[in-house]
């Protein structure tokens, strides 16, 4: 069980490795829980009460038109001053994505000069329109599975469609995502000299006969099933990056994350934490796939990319699990996620007039079983355990889903 804090968090990041990484909470939040300002008839409300933002354009969503009006950007959050020496050119794959645009944020704050690239098939351009401008950041739209060339010293390699629904909408696109678009960014990172690090998942397990999954279990994969094409694409991503490795000397990472949820997920993303939060928070019936018996581990955004930055600085060069190892039957999960909405709906003085109600739908075919990460290597390799609880990261993006809702997103 990870070890984690209760009371709240002020901070994410480490002072490891030679160089600190720390950063508010505060500031990260203020990148997206801004306030919501609605325009009902001639009233405008901050219907979300969150404070006013001094970084970021701020909106205003009017009942009548359905139209929403942005302001431009006052003001871009400070970032560190590094020397020459210490900042890097940082490219990100998939920087639009959910848990690309939190580590962009990231980046940025410490004082990197970053490069997004992406295709914005899941990703999308509002999740990192706020440093859009800043001398530090560059935005390109381009799909990996064609080349790019530019001068590197860091690839975080995140480009892939990642939630069922999604990899599964293009099976072939999904594989070719990861096969070509792998392989061109390894090449990137052997030109370049660039230290590449490749975000895996647990889905290399397939549905695991260990429980815990260490990074020495190989995994139990239907190569013909409809998760193929995101579980062997991504096997074969490793496979790819380690012969990179041994071949072409290249420096590599992997890591394979677990179940992660955060704000930023995309609404209709399909994943089961997205579709939870936003089925009660709507008071729509909650959908638990099957009986509910199968488990998951869940793990909050900012710890995970902790992992990544971690993992990227240090000299693990095998692959490394990052995930909370907090697990829980999907039924249980539905009952939980219920009661922290209720709880959020109450303290924002909006209860629901009657419980959500929890009912059943077909089990995917080849869900897996069970799921929960053994974390001994990312603790004693890296230095990192989870510090958020599923429950504080729940209640965070609570808050998020009803401010687009408030603005009228959902
Ligand atoms: O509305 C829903 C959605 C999902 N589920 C269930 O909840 C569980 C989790 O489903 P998700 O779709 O969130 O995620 P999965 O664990 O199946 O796959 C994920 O694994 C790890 C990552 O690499 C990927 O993000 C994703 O593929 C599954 O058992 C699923 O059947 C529901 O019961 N109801």
């Amino acid at each position: 069980m990870a070890s984690q804090k209760n009371e709240s968090i002020k901070t994410v990041g480490h002072n490891k490795f030679g160089f600190d990484s720390t950063v508010d909470v505060e500031t990260l939040r203020s990148l997206y829980l801004t306030p919501v300002f609605v325009k009902d008839g001639s009233k405008v409300e901050n219907v979300t009460g969150a404070p006013a933002k001094e970084y970021g354009s701020e909106s205003t969503y009017d009942k009548a038109t359905n139209a929403i009006q942005y302001t431009t950007i006052a003001k871009f959050p400070p970032v560190k001053l590094l020397p020459n020496s210490e900042r890097k050119r940082i490219l990100v794959t998939g920087g639009a994505g959910f848990v690309g645009s939190h580590l962009v944020d990231r980046l940025m704050l410490l004082g990197h000069e970053v490069t997004v690239l992406d295709n914005f098939f899941t990703g999308s351009r509002t999740t990192v329109s706020h440093w859009v401008g800043h001398p530090n950041f560059e935005m390109v739209r381009h799909d990996v599975v064609e080349p790019f060339l530019i001068e590197v010293d860091q690839i975080y390699h995140l480009a892939c469609p990642a939630s069922p629904p999604h990899y599964q909408y293009n099976a072939v696109k999904t594989i070719k995502t990861s096969f070509m678009g792998t392989l061109n960014m390894l090449g990137l990172a052997k030109r370049t000299k660039a230290r590449f690090l490749i975000t895996s998942t647990s889905e290399v397990y397939g549905d695991p006969e260990e429980h815990p999954q260490r990074e020495d279990y190989w995994g139990h994969v239907n190569c013909i099933g409809i998760r193929a094409c995101y579980d062997e694409g991504k096997r074969v991503a490793e496979t790819l990056t380690y012969g990179y490795q041994r071949q072409d000397g290249v420096d590599v990472r992997v890591a394979r994350i677990f179940n992660t949820f955060g704000p930023r997920m995309n609404p209709y993303d399909g994943r089961v934490v997205s579709n939870f939060i936003i089925q009660a928070l709507k008071g729509e019936d909650m959908t638990v796939y099957g009986d509910g018996s199968q488990t998951r581990s869940f793990q909050y955004v900012h710890d995970l990319v902790d992992g990544l930055i971690l993992l990227m600085n240090g000299d693990e060069t095998r692959p490394v699990n990052v995930g909370n190892g907090d697990e829980f039957t999907i039924l249980e999960f539905a009952e939980a996620v219920r009661d922290i909405v209720e709880k959020v709906q109450k303290d924002q003085g909006n209860p629901l007039a009657k419980r959500v109600n929890i009912i059943h739908k077909d089990l995917p075919s080849d869900d897996p079983q069970r799921r929960r990460p053994d974390t001994t290597r990312a603790k004693e390799s890296l230095g990192w355990q989870p510090q958020w609880s599923v429950k504080q990261g729940i209640e965070e993006m609570v808050l998020y889903y009803a401010s687009k809702l408030a603005k009228g997103e959902i």
